[in-house]
């Protein structure tokens, strides 16, 4: 079973948004970019707005759509995770779900313990950084 999960890095000030999943989640304790499942019948895009507002009381702008990155946890399920390059437009940042949030820059980018799936995008996010402050 493939489940597509859609994940937002949200840009803002020179810094992407990183949310600690909470010990009544899955993954507990583990760093990732917030998102989440996309139900049927809904567009990743839809499904992303959706999540954010839900999860961070926030609206973002979607830029950007990367390669996905596989990756699984048990086996027979693999979660697909869609990354969208992101900023953040308004409202104030209120958690819901998450236990923490960190706005981390390049340097920080590897201090926190990234959930197994989100690490290819940090190395993405990363090699792309200087090129991806210029242009958002
Ligand atoms: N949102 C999100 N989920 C991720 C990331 N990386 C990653 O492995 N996952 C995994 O993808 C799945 C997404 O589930 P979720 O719990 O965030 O999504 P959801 O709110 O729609 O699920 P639910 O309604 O079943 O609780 C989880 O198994 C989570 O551990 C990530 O960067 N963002």
């Amino acid at each position: 079973m493939i489940i597509p999960v859609t994940c937002a890095i949200i840009l803002f000030e020179g810094k992407v948004l990183a949310t600690q999943r909470s010990e009544s989640m899955n993954l507990p304790g583990l760093w990732e970019f917030p998102g989440g499942k996309v139900e049927s019948g809904e567009s990743p895009e839809d499904c992303l707005h959706r999540e954010i507002k839900e999860e961070l009381n926030i609206k973002i702008d979607l830029w950007d759509r990367w390669d996905f990155s596989e990756h699984s946890y048990q086996p027979g399920k693999t979660i697909q995770l869609i990354p969208f390059l992101a900023s953040y437009k308004a409202g104030e940042l209120i958690l819901s779900e998450h236990a923490a949030f960190r706005w981390l820059g390049l340097s920080e980018l590897f201090e926190v313990n990234w959930a197994q799936a989100d690490i290819p995008i940090v190395q993405e996010l990363s090699r792309k950084w200087e090129s991806i402050q210029k242009n958002y």
